[in-house]
């Protein structure tokens, strides 16, 4: 597979974009005309740029407005045209995208647009170039690419083909399986796009909100098997129109770009059996649960108060570092104050467990996630690590499936752990946060990469704006990590580490004995959640005395509390009754409302 993308895709300049692109790993790239013009260097030059960088300059881009128009707009057009076919001359690009008449077409025909095409194919082929014709889905007559290929046959040139762009064909809902009835030679580019599932108008949710495949809610897969079974080998590249992307460094929007690229590649190939026809990457099952959480503090105190009130015990102090652990039953908190000056405690690393970790640490790697170099000394556990797009480590972990993981043994002087009755059993799900540049790709490295299931996006009410979320997580639940994006005031809380027990009432009350405080929840809440669920007036008031939420879905109920906040974090207790599945979401605007009250009034 030849990979490309779109210098549109990317912030800054030419000369920037190309270099990013060409350490992505990408083949070519498409260049968009307006780069080009803004450019300081010379066709010429940049031609030899992108030989040196070992790019190929696979399509120019676009040429707007050309076919079903009166002949002298057509005569004026294809002075235009030839305009751009001299400067292609220069650059060394032999293909030009025509993007379906948006303006001033006026003759609703297939006869005349196939032939003014063929015109235009005589001009080009004088020129040594090829015209892609792509229907733009808000094409004025041409929307549909069934009808873009329609006149690309009937204008039966030898320069003339047709260029497909999932984005255009898949927000207009069009059946993308009529691909397959267009011969592999007659497509001369394929260009890819995701986009989230949203009801607008079809340029602007192009413009502004199409994302790298795999981040979004089109098939994409499904779309490009369409593609390869036509027996297509030309460029697949990336045209993401996105105010996010071309916000954020060049560098970092191309490797992430490469990755959804490759990633969308190989799940298409072993979706498909097409592995013959698209690079692949080395297989992994998704982790099949959470070996533990690292926090992270200058002083990591406060935390140790709080866990040892939350019935955790001490399990020791690292051999050879300033770490420290506690666990209660499967629940594993590793404290860390290396390399933390400065900082308060919050979620720094996250430890997954695997069956199979070479595996998992191959796939991750192979899709150029970056490693994080970890300091070892002699006979402790290797555990990869990565580091995820937005800033938190993880660490690979082989699964344990009875008594605890061997690299717990390099803590010292600590207690055996004693289990509390209905005490913590195990980490439930891990909130984590992004910020909003950083959100898609994080998105695509759980999903993409960990192979996490990507749960609908929701949004939650805090006084200061709508916090979007969406749960990544495994089909079982072993593994679940909702994640937030950061509201642009950037003053809400961030991480919280969640904790099962069979018996949320008697966790909190234990933890209310040994003296902690637990984030107040308001009377209204509790009149409410009775009226809301029809509750038991008795029961009522015992959520109301320790402080703790309840909720309920079709398979069951949810009883939860939270902890002051501590430094960045929080700790949250969840108590799952029946089958419930979800994390009390209703719940949520009412915690970061007390969450902000604390904030604002002290503690
Ligand atoms: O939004 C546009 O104008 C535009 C231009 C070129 C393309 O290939 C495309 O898909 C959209
Ligand atoms: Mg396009």
């Amino acid at each position: 597979m030849h990979a490309s993308i779109a210098t549109v895709c990317l912030s800054g300049g030419l000369e920037e974009k190309m270099t990013a692109c060409a350490e992505a790993g990408f083949d070519g790239i498409e260049v968009f005309e307006p780069d080009l013009v803004a450019s300081d260097l010379s066709p010429e030059e940049i031609r030899a740029r992108a030989e040196r960088l070992g790019l190929t300059l696979d399509l120019y881009q676009p040429f707007r407005d050309f076919e079903g128009v009166t002949e002298d707009l057509l005569e004026a057009n294809l002075r235009r045209a030839e305009a751009r076919f001299e400067v292609m001359g220069r650059l060394g690009i032999d293909t030009v995208l025509v993007c379906s008449n948006v303006a001033t077409a006026t003759i609703d025909s297939d006869e005349v647009s196939a032939a003014q095409l063929r015109r235009l194919g005589d001009l080009a082929q004088r020129h040594g170039v090829r015209i892609a014709f792509e229907a733009l889905a808000w094409g004025r007559y041409i929307s549909d690419y069934r009808r873009a290929w329609r006149i690309v046959e009937l204008a039966d040139h030898p320069a003339v083909g047709t260029c497909l762009d999932s984005f255009h064909i898949l927000s207009r809902g069009h059946d993308p399986a009529g691909i397959e009835e267009i011969p592999a030679e007659k497509i001369f580019f394929v260009q890819l796009a995701d986009a989230p599932a949203l009801s607008m108008d079809v340029l602007s949710w192009s413009r502004h909100h199409r994302l790298f495949p795999g981040e979004g809610d089109f098939d994409l897969p499904a779309f490009l098997a369409h593609v390869v079974r036509t027996g297509y080998s030309g460029p697949v590249s990336l045209e993401v129109f996105n105010d996010t992307f071309r916000q954020t460094a060049a560098g970092a929007t191309a490797v992430h770009a490469y990755r959804s690229l490759i990633a969308l590649a190989d799940q298409t190939a072993r979706r498909e059996g097409r592995t013959d026809q698209l690079p692949t990457v080395p297989e992994s099952a998704p982790a099949a649960g959470v070996d533990f959480v690292e926090i992270k503090a200058e002083d990591t105190t406060e935390v140790e108060i709080v866990l040892d009130q939350l019935g955790f015990a001490f399990r020791g102090q690292h051999r050879t570092k300033p770490v420290r652990l506690w666990s209660a039953g499967g629940a594993r908190i590793v404290l860390n104050e290396q390399y933390a000056r400065d900082l308060p405690p919050h979620v720094a690393g996250l430890g997954l467990q695997y069956d199979d970790v070479a595996s998992a640490e191959a796939r991750t790697a192979a899709l150029g996630v970056t490693r994080v170099p970890r300091r070892m000394q002699a006979g402790e556990q290797r555990l990869p690590a990565f580091a995820t797009p937005h800033g938190l480590e993880l660490f690979f972990a082989e699964r344990t499936r009875a008594g605890e993981p061997g690299w717990v043994d390099e803590f010292e002087h600590g207690l055996r752990a004693t289990p509390e009755p209905d005490g913590v059993v195990a980490v439930d799900h891990v909130n984590l946060m992004s910020t909003w540049e950083d959100h898609d790709e994080t998105v695509h490295f759980y999903t993409g990469v960990l192979g996490l299931e990507k749960g609908r996006s929701n949004q939650v009410a805090s006084p200061h704006g709508l916090v979007r979320s969406r749960v990544l997580r495994t089909a079982d639940g072993a593994v679940r990590l909702p994640l937030n994006v950061l509201p642009a005031s950037r003053t809400q809380p961030t991480e919280h580490v969640a904790l099962s027990c069979p018996d949320a009432i008697a966790v909190a009350r234990r933890a209310r004995e040994r003296g902690m405080r637990l984030l107040p929840v308001p009377g209204n809440y509790y009149d409410d959640v009775r009226a809301r669920f029809g509750l038991d007036p008795a029961f009522v008031e015992r959520l109301r005395e320790h402080q703790v939420l309840y909720d309920r879905d079709q398979q069951g109920e949810f009883l939860h509390f939270y902890t002051r906040q501590i430094g960045r974090l929080f700790i949250e207790v969840v108590q799952r009754i029946d089958a419930y599945d979800g994390y009390g979401a209703e719940n949520a605007p009412v915690r970061l409302a007390a969450q902000s009250r604390l904030d604002r009034d002290g503690r």
